[in-house]
């Protein structure tokens, strides 16, 4: 089915208020189709259909009324349910739930090797109870095809198998090598912080604001891998990839990553296939986790909610939560949803990413949360070799004290621990070349911190 078919959107909720179709439609027109009928039912599910029997006839004759192609359902309905829904519908309209829909725009927007892949192994995850169901009953001699799903093909499982391990250690060899590449960077001096937070909330808005407007060309000596900065459009997941820029904050050397946004419901599967995507995140040195204040309490509770599951079991860096947007709010409504959400966004900094408004406060928060400095005190004697440690602590550190005694130079410096660790064994090779007599024993030229 092409992207600009019209389709009908539809939901179920257990009971209480109407069901808010706003975020299916508006997944629906980022996948490109054409919202043209909406639906909505209160009630417990039914076994059968999902929705009741009677609603599903409605479904039926808004979908003839509206000639739509398909029908776009937000909630996860079993393979019967599908297949029962898809029969009283007109010949050829297609059921879609959430996870196809998402899967689908991703499947657009995957523009590089690990973004194909990460769709691929979703669509494969997806797959493979369907097919093991299938198989399954087909040894228990029921009828092949049953749930409209096609032939019945026990090789079709153990091939979903086979591709899913294979997609699986390609991905591996690509985080892996990300992982190097944060280390180098982190090696050279930088701080990683990465935007985080529901789709649509402002990340790459946000991201341009605060990163340094130098074209990512002048930087290339430099950063080699350094990309240009994503788009930002009023659509859910503009940006699917990462992208990575050089931030300025004061005395600390950012660099910043944008990444795709958070987004609730997914099944754990999902997730974990955009996994490495989602380790710029979780091995930052700091998160900023974005959140839209132009929307209601509730649903920037609900939001908040899903970022924080999706980070708490493998986030390690500190959290700074930023309330984006305020240019759409007024001081007293910002004041009551910051005590509102207080709980779950403790001391947040309000900006707005779109005019900048406030983004220094955020700026000298960064610097403020990030992992401190140590402090430094190395004694070397005087050497082309020393004189060249000491231009690369200039280069990675801040140099507080240089000073020449006769044979030696001291220097104390901080810089973040990693630097310190690597200007100790650099130290130790300045003392004793590898290779040489004195070679081992170092340790007594070393001057603790004080
Ligand atoms: N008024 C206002 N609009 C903003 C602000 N920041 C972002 N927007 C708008 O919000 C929409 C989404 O912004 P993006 O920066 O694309 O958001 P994102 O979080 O990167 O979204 P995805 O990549 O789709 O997950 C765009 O239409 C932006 O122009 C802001 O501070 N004020
Ligand atoms: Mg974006």
């Amino acid at each position: 089915m092409s992207g600009t078919s019209p389709v009908v959107v539809a939901k179920r909720v257990d009971g209480g208020d109407d069901a808010d179709l706003t975020e299916i439609a508006d997944l629906a027109s980022a996948a490109g189709y054409d919202v043209v009928g909406r639906l909505s039912q209160s009630r417990e599910e039914d076994a059968a259909y999902h929705f009741g029997e009677g609603k599903v006839e409605e479904l039926a004759a808004l979908v003839r009324e509206t000639d739509a192609q398909a029908v776009v359902v937000d909630n996860r309905l079993g393979p019967y349910q599908t297949y029962n829904i898809g029969g009283k519908l007109p010949e050829g309209v297609e059921v879609i739930d959430r996870f196809t829909l998402i899967l689908e725009i991703f499947g657009q927007r995957a523009n590089t090797r690990k973004a194909q892949l990460q769709v691929e192994l979703a669509e494969l995850r997806y797959e493979l109870p369907r097919a093991e169901a299938k198989a399954s009953l087909a040894k228990r001699d029921e009828r092949p095809g049953f749930m409209g799903l096609g032939e019945y093909d026990e090789s079709r499982e153990r091939d979903i198998k086979a591709q899913i391990s294979r997609i699986k250690q390609e991905l591996d060899a690509i985080a892996e090598k990300e992982e190097t590449r944060r280390e180098q960077r982190r090696e050279s001096g930088f701080d990683l912080v990465a935007l985080a937070g529901y789709t649509n909330a402002g990340k790459s808005t946000l991201m341009r604001q605060l990163a340094d407007d130098l074209d990512v060309s002048e930087n290339e000596d430099l950063h080699p891998d350094l990309d240009p900065t994503a788009e930002s459009e009023d659509r859910l997941f503009t940006t699917l990839g990462t992208t990575t820029r050089r931030a300025d904050t004061g005395t600390r050397d950012v660099l910043l990553t944008d990444t795709v946004g958070f987004i609730s419901d997914l099944p754990h599967w999902l997730v974990e296939s955009f996994e490495s995507t989602l380790d710029s995140v979780y091995r930052a040195d700091l998160v900023l986790l974005v959140v839209d204040a132009s929307e209601s309490v509730e649903e920037m509770r609900e939001k908040l909610v899903t970022c924080h599951d999706t980070l708490y079991e493998r986030n390690e860096a500190p959290i700074v939560t930023v309330l984006n947007k305020i240019d759409r709010v007024d001081d007293d409504e910002l004041a009551e949803k910051r005590a509102a959400l207080d709980a779950l966004a403790p001391n947040p900094v309000a900006v707005s990413g779109l005019t900048g408004e406030n983004v220094e406060e955020l700026t000298a928060r960064i610097e403020a949360e990030l992992p401190d400095w140590r402090e430094e005190r190395l004694l070397l004697p005087l050497s082309d070799d020393a004189m060249s440690l000491v231009s690369w602590l200039y280069d990675h550190g801040n140099v507080e004290r240089e000073e020449y005694t006769g044979e030696d130079v001291l220097v104390e410096f901080s810089a973040r621990p990693a630097i310190v660790e690597k200007a100790r064994s650099k130290a130790a090779e300045v003392r004793a070349p590898p290779g040489s007599a004195e070679s081992g024993d170092v340790s007594e030229a070393s001057v603790d911190s004080p």
